[in-house]
């Protein structure tokens, strides 16, 4: 079996030193650890000068190598805060009004892309194969090619694929698109990221499909497919029953004290749609005064890219929302919403999940989130918890079981929360069991493998659409 080279921005810390709050780098790990192979990225760390940034560091765990690379203050706030996370990152989740298109930081991307390109062709063997995470680097593949590098190389995107119309409102939407026909593969999280994503290619006159999922741009042909990534959901589901043990889960129990738990777990990211959910649960508060000292709802939310502004001004809403509604409603034994700032550890999570009621995942737009794939992993198969899930999360593509819920629709999203505090037990165990059928069937390995199948052999991508039964709808 060919070594397999993953780039991504963000690599997990060291195994020791506690779990990350990102879900691209969680279900890579494990997607690494069976086949060993080399891991390219940004350190997290900031270089002191451009000499400094050249020195790779090389981590060894197991069979997998991390080489990674600081970067200078400059080249993080135009690759990173800048043109990744104020660009891409807002258009790409349809977030126009929050984009801000800087020549300056463009540039700086570019040449981070050229960057990491030079350090990685210098460690490429023949045969290896290249997969490169995320809307972080999207030029790499064209930066290898321009260096001579002929290896298969895919790309995976973690975050949507907008309309035509939405990305053509980046002034470097053709030196994009361009760049991903350098890749083999080209793998979204769900069909509708990869039909959006062809009807640019197609709208700018870069080609042709020439068979459902394979387009010809000029002389290269590469895939286009959809593969929804999964959760390690067996692991996961063992977590969360050890986690009963837990002395924190405990403490959380104890404070409880039998009243119901909703519980929301995001990084702090206007994406996430944290604010709108608190006002769907003020108004349930409004419509169910019975409810009133019965409910507790936990909103984990540990601070993410606090340097790009958007951020920094939607922590004081959240937090003043949240204020806002304990002020109104709290009693002096009862606090409506317990808002924590911090990151949780995942094995903690996994025990509070399943102790809760309700989980209520409901991203303006998500590329996949994992969190509502554990949060159904966790749950107790005798008495589940009921799933509120956006319709605009990817993993409403697969989770048929869950409760869908427009998330601009505060006051159906707290009918939604009454009506699954309310579910009789029956239906809460058909609507679990459909789900985590699901989720072990289509879990993180076969994310990988069906990636890599299709990246390294002559075999199609799996159909867009109805045709693949990974697809299905949350009514
Ligand atoms: O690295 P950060 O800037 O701190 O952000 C954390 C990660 O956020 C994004 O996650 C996405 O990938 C998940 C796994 O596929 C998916 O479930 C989720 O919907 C996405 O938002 C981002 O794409 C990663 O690159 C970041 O590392
Ligand atoms: O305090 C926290 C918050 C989140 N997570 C983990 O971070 C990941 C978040 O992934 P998701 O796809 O939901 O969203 P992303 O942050 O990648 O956009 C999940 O595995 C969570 O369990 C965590 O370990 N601790």
């Amino acid at each position: 079996m060919s070594r397999l080279i993953v780039v991504s921005n963000r690599v997990p810390p060291p195994a020791d030193k506690g779990a990350s709050a990102g879900g691209l780098a969680v279900a890579l790990q494990a997607a690494l650890r069976d086949r060993g192979g080399l891991w390219l990225g940004w350190s997290g760390e900031t270089a002191a000068t451009e000499a400094e940034s050249e020195e790779i560091k090389t981590r060894v765990e197991g069979n997998i190598t991390f080489s990674l690379v600081d970067l200078t203050k400059r080249d993080q706030e135009e690759y990173y805060s800048g043109f990744a996370n104020r660009a891409l990152w807002p258009l790409l989740h349809y977030r126009l009004d929050l984009a801000d298109f800087d020549r300056r930081d463009t540039t700086g991307y570019f040449r981070v892309n050229a960057f990491f390109a030079r350090i990685l062709a210098a460690q490429i063997q023949p045969d290896d194969v290249i997969w490169v995470q995320d809307y972080h680097l999207i030029p790499l593949a064209a930066e290898l090619r321009a260096r001579g590098i002929t290896n298969k190389i895919g790309f995976f995107l973690h975050i949507p694929w907008p309309p035509a119309d939405v990305f053509f409102a980046m002034p470097w939407h053709r030196r994009l698109l361009e760049a991903f026909t350098s890749y083999d593969l080209v793998g979204f999280q769900i069909d509708y990221d990869a039909e959006n994503f062809v009807n640019c290619l197609v709208r700018e006159g870069l080609g042709r499909e020439t068979s459902r999922g394979t387009f010809k741009a000029g002389e290269r042909e590469f895939k286009i497919g959809a593969f929804p990534i999964g959760i390690e959901t067996a692991e996961f589901t063992s977590v969360a029953v050890e986690a009963e043990h837990n002395a924190l889960v405990k403490r959380m129990a104890v404070s409880l004290n039998n009243r119901k738990l909703i519980i929301g777990v995001d990084r702090l990211d206007y994406s996430k749609g944290i604010d709108q959910r608190m006002l769907a649960y003020e108004r349930f508060l409004e419509n169910t005064p019975s409810a009133h000292g019965k409910v507790t709802y936990l909103q984990v939310t540990p601070k993410s890219r606090s340097d790009v502004p958007e951020y920094a001004e939607m922590q004081r809403e959240i937090a003043e929302t949240a204020g806002r509604i304990n002020g109104a409603f709290s009693d002096i034994d009862w606090v409506p919403i317990r808002y924590i700032n911090r990151t949780v550890k995942r094995t903690t999570l996994a025990g509070l999940f399943r102790m809760a009621d309700i989980g209520l995942v409901t991203p303006l737009r998500d590329g996949m989130n994992l969190v509502a794939k554990e949060f159904v992993a966790a749950q107790k198969p005798e008495d589940p918890g009921v799933l509120v899930l956006s319709r605009f999360a990817g993993a409403a593509r697969e989770l048929d079981g869950a409760v869908l819920v427009n998330p601009y629709d505060m006051e159906s999203t707290g009918g939604a929360i009454a009506g699954a505090i309310e579910m009789p037990l029956e239906e809460r165990i058909a609507r679990w069991r459909s789900m985590y059928d699901q989720l072990t069937r289509y879990d993180v390995n076969y994310w990988c493998e069906s990636f890599l199948k299709a990246l390294e052999t002559q075999h199609n991508v799996p159909a867009f659409g109805s045709q693949n039964p990974q697809f299905r709808q949350a009514s």
